[in-house]
């Protein structure tokens, strides 16, 4: 679930009266989700997305995730927009929180992703980095590998509680990313939590991208890298070298890969399996028992880790196409 903060009618309809949305004639708190507050408001111009920001979101970085919609939505990506206060402003506070309305899109996420949508999700997640180019603030991204050390240290302790040996595996998996981790490699703006219930589609097309909370600058490869391990994996763990080409076939298809990038692909996976792991874990190891939000299980991104540490070239995660790799001079 995800409604931690009510809102009564009163406070909403003097809340949306500083927009230019209408009047409400409804609205409903939304179960999925487990960072925010967010609720559906129908009004007399449509539907509407209310979002009350929670306790893991800082407020300082709120600009940054909706100048960031702001800017993707005019640089033609579909994605929510935020709505303008009349005053112009798109942030307020509801209920005690910091509040933003959004527009609202239509589709549904993939309960099973199909290899159609790891090629259409493949190809909106170029599009993104490209629509993303120009957008001038900045925000680094606070789960990158320097991170993962101190977060590990708050689980550590109690790993095997998990599984037997993942504290040894994880230690070891965390020496090599951090003595490994590349450099230098494109940057630009990532979502950075591209999942499949982030990627709402019509049938087979995808009609938009939700969720920019996790969104940062950082390496365009390494969204690509989560979204390997987001999308390509089967329920029994196995990864889909079909789902795999057509991720990166489609990627490729808007914005082409440096040999550098294609070569750090490996590593980048392994990191992207182990920011999941050591986020999972921590929430699995601190959420209390009984609480109304559905814990994701950690030993998912263990086996995806145990994977990529044995990937030798991108190859193997379904790159193909040798014009996937620019050209870099002799
Ligand atoms: N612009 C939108 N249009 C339509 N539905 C939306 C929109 N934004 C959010 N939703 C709905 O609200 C749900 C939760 O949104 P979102 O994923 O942003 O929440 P969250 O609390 O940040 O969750 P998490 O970070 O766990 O994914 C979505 O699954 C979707 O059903
Ligand atoms: N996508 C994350 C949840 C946070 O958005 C996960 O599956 O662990």
């Amino acid at each position: 679930m995800a409604v931690y903060t009510d809102v009564s009618e009163t406070d909403l309809q003097l809340f949306i009266a500083d927009y230019d949305i209408g009047q409400l004639l409804s609205y409903k708190g939304i179960a999925e989700g487990v960072e925010n507050s967010n609720f559906q408001l129908h009004t007399s111009q449509g539907n509407f997305i209310l979002t009350l920001y929670e306790k893991r979101v800082n407020p300082n970085d709120l600009p940054f995730f909706l100048g960031l919609m702001d800017h993707l939505a005019g640089n033609g990506l579909s994605c929510p927009l935020p709505i303008r206060r009349r005053d112009g402003e798109t942030l307020g506070v509801l209920a005690g929180r910091p509040a933003a309305v959004i527009s609202f899109l239509e589709g549904m996420w993939p309960r099973k992703p199909s290899v159609t949508h790891c090629r259409e999700t493949g190809r909106a997640l170029a599009a993104m980095h490209v629509a993303g180019e120009g957008f001038e603030i900045v925000r680094p991204n606070a789960l990158s590998v320097d991170s993962w050390r101190p977060l590990w240290e708050r689980s550590a302790a109690r790993a095997d509680e998990v599984e037997k040996g993942l504290a040894i595996e994880i230690t070891q998996a965390l020496d090599a990313l951090e003595a490994g981790w590349p450099k230098g490699l494109p940057e630009g703006v990532i979502h950075a939590d591209m999942f499949p219930d982030n990627v709402f589609f019509i049938g087979d097309e995808l009609s938009g991208i939700i969720d920019f909370y996790f969104a940062c600058n950082d390496f365009l490869v390494y969204d690509l890298a989560i979204c390997i391990n987001a999308w390509c994996f089967e329920p029994d763990g196995s990864y889909n070298l079909t789902k795999g080409m057509a991720l990166i076939d489609g990627y490729t298809d808007v914005r082409s890969l440096s040999a550098e990038e294609v070569a750090a692909l490996p590593i980048l996976a392994q990191g992207a399996a182990l920011r999941f792991l050591l986020t999972r874990l921590y929430d699995w190891l601190t959420t209390p028992e009984g609480a109304l939000v559905v814990k994701k299980d950690p030993r998912e991104y263990l086996r995806k880790l145990r994977f990529h540490r044995a990937v030798d070239n991108a190859s193997e995660y379904g790159l193909r196409r040798a014009g996937h790799i620019e050209e870099t001079a002799p």
